[in-house]
């Protein structure tokens, strides 16, 4: 069972729902300004997704807060403490997922859990924690027969074994397949519902939407979003698509034709051959249907389609100069 945490902080009892809190963090590296003025919190109980495309500055991000990169300027506040002088009593209190953890092979799930263990003053009991990523029925198995969910979910068991209140995840479920990725999905939603904060970066847009309570989007070392999924794919204007297959050699009437858009990336995807964007999908989707059954078509595909965190994330990291903040 999953112990739930009190939203306090363990050292002065005082109230800290903020684990996480950044302000005009800037690193340079010579010329590159990596990180260039970026202010974000996260609060404990909530699964926060750092997202952009190579080099956008995550991982400088991120190994600032886990306290093994320097900043150039800003304040940063991790768990209550600067991560530039926490120390092993701050890092006690972090869980780290990397994408690759350099593990022995010969070792099994209970050795190499202990081995770990054996880090901590306080650490989880086996059990329970092999419990919470459910490889209680591997704890035998040595780590070179795992299977590559198996193996995800023993580096998450290491990451949690000093029972920390941050976690950050990074890439969790790379290569796995569609039924470990759901189940890993459920754990990680476990952690947040035990009270801890969760710092998530990935490439898979479908497990940020899933997962993800608040996003940051970052270009060139700058915020370019955050808010909700939700907030983000309905902001700014983005138009709703509607898709739908024409019948051979029907034509659109000029009114319906001008909404086409083929260049725009939310018309253009989407199983159905034609996609008309709009901001007032109730009324071109009467006229359109009206038409069609005035001509006696049938519209197969028919669908209303909201853009995706994808597209949405698409458009902000190729437009590094809009910036939008979502609720
Ligand atoms: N140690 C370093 N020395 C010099 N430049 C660096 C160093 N680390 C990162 N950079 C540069 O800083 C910028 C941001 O890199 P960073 O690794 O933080 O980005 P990222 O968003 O994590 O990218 P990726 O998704 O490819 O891992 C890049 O231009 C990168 O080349």
């Amino acid at each position: 069972m999953l112990r739930r945490r009190a939203v306090h902080d363990r050292r002065d009892g005082a109230p800290a729902a903020a684990a996480i809190v950044v302000e005009d963090l800037h690193r340079r590296y010579g010329d590159v300004e990596a990180v260039a003025g970026l202010s974000f919190s996260v609060r404990r109980g909530e699964i926060f997704a750092l997202l952009g495309p190579n080099g956008a500055g995550k991982t400088t991000t991120i190994e600032i807060l886990e306290g093994y990169r320097r900043r150039s300027a800003g304040t940063v506040r991790v768990l209550g403490t600067d991560p530039e002088r926490g120390g092993r009593a701050l890092r006690e209190r972090i869980g780290i997922v990397l994408q690759a953890a350099g593990l022995d092979d010969e070792l099994t799930v209970r050795e190499t859990v202990e081995l770990y263990a054996s880090c901590y003053a306080t650490p989880r009991a086996l059990p329970e924690l092999l419990g919470e990523v459910d490889l209680e029925d591997r704890r035998d198995r040595r780590v070179l027969h795992l299977s590559g969910g198996e193996r995800r979910r023993l580096d998450l068991a290491l990451a949690l074994v000093g029972d920390p209140e941050l976690v950050f995840l990074d890439e969790p479920t790379t290569g796995l397949d569609p039924a470990a990725r759901r189940r890993a999905w459920g754990t990680i939603a476990g952690l947040r519902r035990a009270g801890r904060a969760i710092v998530l970066t990935s490439h898979y847009m479908d497990e940020v939407q899933q997962l993800a309570d608040r996003v940051l989007v970052m270009a060139r070392g700058r915020a370019v979003a955050t808010g909700s999924p939700a907030a983000l794919r309905a902001g700014r204007g983005r138009p709703t698509t509607i898709a739908f297959q024409l019948p051979d050699g029907a034509t659109l009437p000029p009114d319906l034709a001008m909404l086409l858009r083929p260049g725009a990336r939310a018309c253009a995807e989407g199983e159905a051959a034609i996609g008309l964007c709009t901001d007032e999908p109730t009324r071109v989707l009467h006229r359109l249907t009206g038409w069609a059954l005035a001509q006696g078509f049938e519209l197969r595909g028919l669908s209303v389609v909201e853009p995706s965190l994808e597209d949405v994330y698409l458009e902000l990291t190729e437009e590094p100069e809009a910036v939008l903040h979502g609720s």
